[in-house]
């Protein structure tokens, strides 16, 4: 790295798409950490399918969004894409003034707790892995690999959705399962989004005036994938996602929590393979199983006209938060004393239905929701709790790919 190498590319691949900010580290934020200047962002989206969509914005060069819309077969032609776009702009990866990519790596299983260079023997564990998140870790190995193929010479980091979650206690990670059985596959709960809701519980801490080792906080991360955390003093303690990011939450297409014998039934008795129960689970369950939508644009807007569209889009918006409830009193209990509860991702920045119904009838636990408050859009975190409430109920914005950037540049300068 050189004296001048001061940025970061910060990639975020998801089954279907990859988010990708390009950061300047070299300013300084009030607190003298690095603070990360975003140069470029964009997003590729539905991946190998037949219109796949790419928006770029070039912040640096104050150009407007381009949006192009075409076939992206796979995630390495849509790295290629992105690093044609940046290079329009002047910010291509040939850049000497990059000096790291960072990457989200979904499971990171036992071994990794920090950022981590990546050489060899950590692609192989990420590869390993596999099998335990099938969604994501090959978009992020693909990632890994044609970061590397455009910039060999550069240091690329894995920060790991598993990483904040390795501080449970042993009696939240274990599942109740014979122990010898577990041990030997390394069965347990993981948890993943764990940069969101390291990032988040942090920010909402800020938010309160206090530091993050005196805040109890519940976050709620609701994006396609969702997941609840319990985060006692800045240390997560439970998680809903287990040793895939299938458990927990209602999501856009996984089942959440269900009868683990419900597999067995549909392999005895409903003839289907166990792929196809994995098809079922991860790709065709949760709001989409249920009303056919996975978006909660859609799925308020079939509520709101009303009519016979309306009542499967109203069950499934009930089961979504009547799951989250679940997760909300479980997490109180869990806490003892909870100073807040925070709302992040897709979801639960931009739906305040779902807030607004996820906090009802909560006050005997001292949460509440203002309606005229929960009503405000914005980027910025903010209470849409009543004054009176003695739980700050709160909007967060998560920015995952600033605490990539910040861990990244951390790591390659230490
Ligand atoms: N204005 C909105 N109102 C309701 N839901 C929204 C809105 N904008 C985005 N979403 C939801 O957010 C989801 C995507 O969230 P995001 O955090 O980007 O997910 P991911 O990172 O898993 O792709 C969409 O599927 C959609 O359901
Ligand atoms: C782990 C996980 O579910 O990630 P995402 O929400 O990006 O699918
Ligand atoms: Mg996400």
């Amino acid at each position: 790295m050189t004296a001048t190498a001061t940025r970061v590319l910060v990639l975020n691949s998801g089954s279907s798409s990859v988010k990708y900010q390009l950061l300047d580290m070299s300013t300084e934020s009030i607190s003298g950490s690095a603070a990360g200047r975003r140069l470029a962002v964009g997003l590729v989206e539905r991946i190998g399918e037949e219109t796949s969509r790419l928006a770029h914005t070039p912040l640096a060069t104050g150009g407007a969004k381009r949006e192009t819309e075409g076939t992206i077969a796979d995630h390495t032609a849509a790295l290629k894409a992105v690093a044609a776009e940046l290079a329009a702009d002047g910010l291509g990866l040939d850049s000497p003034e990059l000096a790291a990519i960072g990457h989200r790596v979904v499971h990171g299983g036992l071994k990794f707790s920090a950022p981590t260079v990546i050489d060899e023997a950590v692609l192989k564990e990420i590869e390993r892995l596999v099998p335990v998140a099938p969604l994501h870790n090959p978009a992020n190995i693909t990632g890994i690999k044609t970061a590397r193929a455009l910039r060999p010479d550069l240091p690329q980091v894995a920060v790991f959705d598993t990483a904040f979650h390795t501080t449970m206690p042993e009696y939240a990670a274990r599942y109740a399962i014979d122990v010898a059985t577990a041990d030997a596959h390394r069965i347990r709960r993981y948890g993943f989004h764990g940069t969101s809701h390291a990032y988040v519980s942090r920010k909402t801490a800020e938010l309160l005036g206090k530091a993050p080792e005196d805040v109890n906080v519940i976050v709620l991360h609701l994006g396609n994938g969702a997941s609840a955390s319990a985060v006692q003093g800045g240390r997560c303690v439970d998680t809903s996602m287990g040793l895939t990011p299938l458990e927990g939450l209602v999501m856009g297409t996984r089942s959440g929590d269900i009868d683990p014998a419900v597999t067995f039934h549909l392999r005895r008795v409903a003839g289907m393979d166990e792929d196809e129960v994995d098809v079922l689970l991860n790709k065709k369950s949760g709001l989409v199983g249920l009303c056919g939508d996975n978006d909660m644009r859609e799925i308020r807007r079939r509520i709101d006209a009303g009519g016979e569209d309306a009542a499967q889009a109203q069950l499934a918006f009930d089961i979504y938060i009547h799951r989250l409830k679940k997760y909300i009193g479980a997490y109180y209990a869990v806490l003892g004393r909870v100073d807040a509860l925070a709302f992040t991702a897709g979801v639960g920045e931009n739906a305040a239905p779902v807030r607004a119904a996820a906090i009802a009838g909560l006050e005997e636990l001292g949460m509440a929701v203002d309606a005229s408050l929960n009503a405000v859009r914005g980027d910025e975190p903010r209470l849409i709790s009543p004054e009176y409430a003695r739980v700050a109920v709160a909007v967060v914005p998560t920015d995952e790919e600033l605490e990539i950037a910040q861990q990244t540049y951390a790591l390659v300068n230490a």
